[in-house]
């Protein structure tokens, strides 16, 4: 069943001369985690924030499990997308520790959910013992797990990740491949994952998508 679509989407910066995106198309199943790969300027993080709504395209149709996102007549603030992002550079809270950045976007919850809802999430990226440190008290592939544990705690209904590796050194990265593999079969969740790098596409994606 296809859960994501995109469709004849055309977008260009206003200050920009041409297109970054024309007529492009995407669909993915319900559970499927895809790689766009491209040359940096290709359009990645474009398509990115295309999806999560932080740009609004020129036409063009975006849907997420059978909800329109934007058309000619419509468009969704990114909060109300149920999208989950996490960036090249973590963007963790310096001054929330590792179970308050997991916290962070579960205000909508019941204080009691949310405590269980943290540990369910400490639990995936295995970090329970770390929970009362600070993103500067852990390494960078820690720091990459909290963020993760933090996009998915609001259960999006769609992971996007920029870049997720590019600050990792390479004896570090096999690892983590490995890891966040597992943490997204485990969560089931459709995801998005663009890189330049396609071992990294390889190593994580059912399927592979060019642009550029
Ligand atoms: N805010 C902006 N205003 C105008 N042009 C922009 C803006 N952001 C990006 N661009 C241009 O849009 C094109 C696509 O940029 P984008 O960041 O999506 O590429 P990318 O494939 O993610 O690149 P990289 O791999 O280097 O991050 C580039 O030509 C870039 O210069």
């Amino acid at each position: 069943m296809t859960f994501f679509e995109m469709s004849d989407v055309t977008f260009q910066y206003h200050s920009g001369n041409e297109s970054v995106l024309r007529d492009f198309a995407l669909t993915l199943e319900r559970g499927e985690v895809v790689g766009i790969l491209g040359q940096s300027g290709s359009g990645k993080s474009t398509l990115l924030r295309l999806i999560s709504g932080l740009e609004e395209p020129r036409s063009g149709r975006i849907a997420i499990n059978g909800r329109t996102m934007v058309d000619a007549n419509r468009f969704v603030n990114p909060e109300h997308r149920g999208v989950g992002m996490v960036f090249q550079d973590y963007a963790l809270f310096p001054h929330m520790t590792v179970e308050q950045n997991i916290a962070f976007g579960l205000h909508r919850l019941p204080k009691k959910d949310r405590a269980a809802k943290v540990s369910e999430m400490l639990e995936l990226v295995q970090l329970h013992d770390y929970r009362k440190r600070y993103p500067h008290e852990l390494s960078g592939g820690q720091q990459q797990r909290v963020a993760f544990a933090r996009a998915l705690a609001p259960e999006p209904a769609i992971l996007l990740m920029d870049e997720p590796f590019s600050n990792l050194d390479a004896d570090l990265k096999e690892s983590i491949r490995q890891q966040l593999k597992q943490i997204l079969r485990a969560a089931g969740i459709t995801s998005i994952l663009v890189t330049h790098d396609v071992e990294d596409a390889n190593a994580i994606c059912d399927r592979i998508v060019r642009i550029g």
